[in-house]
């Protein structure tokens, strides 16, 4: 059994997380997600949906077998718990993967990190990114 864990703030779900999330479930057994708490999400604008929100969003996704909430301190309490065998960044992710894996071992976890795809528009005008789909809004309805 391998277990997988995919990780973000998946604020207004759209193709582009879902693509995400199965990339990573096909590199095991058992998905798990852990969600970004709004108080640790400070590179870009605070997600506009609740942390429990966009967590009961995600576990409803077929590939996801559990959505966790974050920590909100310490990012390695999760992975402690959930004891994954791969760790699968984002394809935009600005970590980087033998930083993460110095720190992993570092804390005795014992895991591999990986590197998800992209998901190119599939037609046009297919928005994959929350930011764009919040532009969208405050451009049609603002
Ligand atoms: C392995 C890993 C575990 C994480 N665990 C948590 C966590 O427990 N709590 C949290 O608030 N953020 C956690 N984060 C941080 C967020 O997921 C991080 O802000 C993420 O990079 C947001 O990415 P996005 O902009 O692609 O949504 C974790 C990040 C990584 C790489
Ligand atoms: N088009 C896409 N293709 C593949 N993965 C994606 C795509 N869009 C987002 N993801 C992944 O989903 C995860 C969560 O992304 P996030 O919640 O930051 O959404 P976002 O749409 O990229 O947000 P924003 O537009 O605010 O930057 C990240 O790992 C990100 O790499």
């Amino acid at each position: 059994m391998t277990r997988v864990i995919a990780q973000g703030t998946f604020d207004i779900l759209h193709p582009g997380h879902v693509h995400y999330l199965s990339d990573a479930a096909s590199m095991g057994d058992e998905l798990h997600v852990i969600i970004a708490r709004s108080s640790n999400v400070t590179h870009k604008q605070k997600p506009i949906l609740d942390d429990r929100q966009r967590r009961d969003m995600v576990a409803a996704l077929d590939v996801v077998d559990e959505a966790h909430l974050g920590h909100e301190t310490d990012i390695f309490v999760p992975i402690e718990r959930i004891d994954p065998d791969v760790i699968v960044l984002g394809y935009d992710q600005h970590h980087d993967e033998a930083d993460l894996e110095a720190a992993l071992s570092d804390r005795g976890i014992d895991c591999e990190v990986a590197r998800a795809s992209p998901r190119e528009p599939a037609y046009d005008d297919e928005l994959l990114s929350t930011g764009r789909i919040i532009d969208r809004i405050l451009e049609r309805r603002g």
